[in-house]
């Protein structure tokens, strides 16, 4: 035996096969060989197919592997003498680039705010992870999922809104596809540039609303390519197979224009028909190269938000993060701060809503909140009657002298009494409401005067600061608890630190879309859904309360734990999935058939598609073979 297998390992074909089974080595290689060892299939190894090799190779984040190549791969890929010899394991790659990420080579003082509201701190560690990023997207990956909670803050929310503000800085090497609209008539051929054959999900933004920030053209493209930072680590979709986008229609932010760094159009948006030809010919590029990929629309301003919507949504797979994704989550957290209340679902229809911001994502927000009280039980007329909903000129009701969109109008108070205009105190404080929600992105809008009579009110005041990055909430958790006896069961659209009150520490939660966005769209897509319905959305935020630990809902936490994202984008996935089964929506044969065995054959499926962040051996094939 012996023999044999010194002949079989002499052989360089075997050697590098040995060399290239990291998992299961030498040992898995001679328990394969030990007759009478049955064959299992789940013993062969992986392999990632790519088409480059040498210096190529090595400048390609998506395979390079750095000093982690093995040998083997170094001899068939071409590498030799291109690294240095020492092989270093990816636990040992990660070690050092904690390192840097930690304490950085120079000490940067913590609390420095920059332009965006965020410390320089975090725009060191933002700078540390986007250059891991350029160099090495299996690493980068791995780093983000396993410092979840740590890390979002990082490449997402709130950092990423100062790189959006930076980005025409930052520019250094391209990352995403970029349309603008002198490309008209060119779409379609354009995104064939796109290196990869297959594309499962795009983020495409106007820049018109990126957060609470406002205007910002072309440096949108910062969003799209932080959301689908958190498609890859939260839902595990393939990075070689999500497209960041950014169609720049011009831009009104004159600060941008003016800076001779801005790579952006110099010339206003485009507006009415032309507007929507440009985005119809990009939909219509995208779709046609990539039929089955989710279509995720990121950050248009309120004007064109739900139009688009109305636009696409029936014939795409598509939906809209803010005015979707920020409902579903604001739902799902009412649910988790009900559920604190030992509450079921069907209190939803007694909550009295108070919600400040009538663009995209307020009114996104209002309509499913209604859309869940009449699922509970009551009309959707009577639903109306519970929200009370300000715009930077007040309340809005009935009595508005200026013209309102169909979707505010539906929410304008039915009143003959003269409140139109009412600032939000005196609303707060006329109708007394059990819920308080912030999508002005205006920043601090939650005074303590209106925090304090939330805390007069209520016995647990529900505070959802949801307006992104930090230094556009509402109101922080320190300032509503301090405001409401630290009786406030608080939720924000970027993350706050726990709050230190009368000797006890209160939980701050987050109320942010990524909860929701990675398994929406990961539902839809293996699911082959074709569309994304108001149901399917209102399933994937009934899905997280129950995800919320039973401690965690002790400690008045109305969100599942980061650190467990991965699983709470699968459960997300599943609900989405059943529902648009309900719906007869589900167009892949093998997802049919999963959901028709079990539960756990369908979470066995979706598991079996997500990305996991490992080497696996490389394999380089010249173009043409297995395509
Ligand atoms: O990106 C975020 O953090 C949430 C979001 O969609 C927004 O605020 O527009
Ligand atoms: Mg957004």
């Amino acid at each position: 035996m012996a023999r044999i297998m010194r002949r079989i390992a002499s052989s360089s074909l075997v050697r590098r096969q040995i060399e290239d089974l990291p998992l299961f080595g030498l040992h898995a290689f001679r328990e394969f060989c030990t007759p009478g060892t049955p064959y299992k299939p789940t013993d062969i190894t992986e392999v990632d197919i790519v088409r480059k090799r040498g210096i190529d190779l090595l400048h390609d984040p998506l395979w390079n592997k750095g000093t982690a190549f093995s040998v083997s791969e170094r001899e068939r890929l071409e590498l030799r003498g291109l690294l240095p010899k020492k092989l270093l394991s990816m636990e040992t790659q990660v070690q050092r680039l904690m390192e840097d990420y930690e304490y950085g080579r120079d000490y940067i003082s913590a609390d420095h705010i920059t332009d965006g509201g965020v410390t320089r701190d975090h725009v060191r560690r933002w700078k540390v992870l986007q250059e891991l990023q350029d160099r090495n997207e299996t690493l980068f990956y791995r780093i983000l999922l396993d410092n979840f909670p740590e890390m979002a803050p990082i490449v997402y929310t709130p950092t990423v809104g100062w790189a959006c503000l930076n980005y025409h800085k930052l520019y250094r090497r391209p990352r995403g596809m970029y349309f603008d609209a002198t490309d008209k008539g060119e779409m379609a051929a354009m995104v064939w540039n796109w290196p990869a054959n297959e594309v499962d999900a795009i983020v495409i933004t106007d820049g018109s609303r990126i957060l609470g920030l406002g205007d910002l053209g072309l440096n949108g493209l910062g969003i799209s390519i932080g959301k689908l930072d958190l498609y890859v680590a939260a839902a595990g979709f393939h990075p070689s197979k999500v497209l960041p986008v950014v169609l720049d229609v011009g831009t009104q932010n004159m600060g941008l224009r003016d800076d001779p760094l801005y790579i952006g159009l110099d010339q206003d948006r485009l507006n009415g028909d032309e507007y929507y030809e440009i985005v119809d010919e990009l939909v219509r590029a995208l779709t046609s190269r990539y039929p089955n990929a989710v279509l995720q629309f990121e950050d248009f301003n309120m004007a064109h938000a739900l139009p688009l919507l109305e636009r696409y949504r029936e014939h795409h797979l598509c939906f809209n993060d803010d005015v979707q994704g920020t409902a579903a989550t604001a739902v799902a957290g009412v649910y988790g701060a009900l559920a604190v209340q030992g509450k079921d679902f069907s209190e939803l229809t007694k909550q009295r809503i108070v919600l400040i911001g009538a663009g995209s994502a307020g009114m996104g927000v209002a309509r499913m909140l209604a859309l869940g009280m009449l699922k509970q039980g009551i009309s959707y007329e009577e639903a109306l009657g519970n929200f009370w909903v300000l715009d930077a000129d007040g309340l809005i009701t009935i009595k508005r002298p200026t013209a309102l969109n169909h979707t505010v109008k539906s929410f304008a108070r039915k009143t003959q009494e003269d409140v139109e205009g009412e600032t939000l105190v005196e609303t707060v404080r006329r109708v007394k409401p059990t819920v308080l929600v912030g999508l002005a992105g205006a920043g601090k809008l939650f005074t303590e005067e209106v925090l304090t009579l939330m805390g007069q009110n209520n016995e647990r005041p529900i505070i959802m600061p949801m307006s992104n990055p930090t230094h556009k909430m509402e109101c922080n958790a320190e300032e509503a608890q301090k405001a409401t006896g630290g009786r406030a069961i608080f939720a924000s659209g970027s993350p706050c630190a726990d709050v230190q009150y009368e000797g006890r520490t209160i939980k701050s939660s987050q109320a942010n879309n990524m909860v929701v966005f990675p398994g929406l769209a990961l539902g839809a897509h293996l699911g082959a859904t074709g569309t994304i319905t108001d149901k399917m959305l209102m399933a994937a935020a009934e899905a997280l309360p129950s995800c919320i630990l039973p401690e965690d809902l002790e400690l008045d936490i109305v969100y599942p734990r980061l650190c467990d994202i991965r699983d709470v984008s699968l459960k997300v996935a599943m609900a989405v999935i059943k529902q648009a089964h309900e719906e007869g929506h589900v167009g892949s044969d093998k997802a049919l058939k999963a959901l028709e065995t079990s539960d756990e054959e369908l979470a066995a499926f979706i598991k079996e598609h997500m990305y996991e962040p490992v080497y696996k051996p490389l394999v380089s094939l010249p173009v043409g073979v297995l395509e």
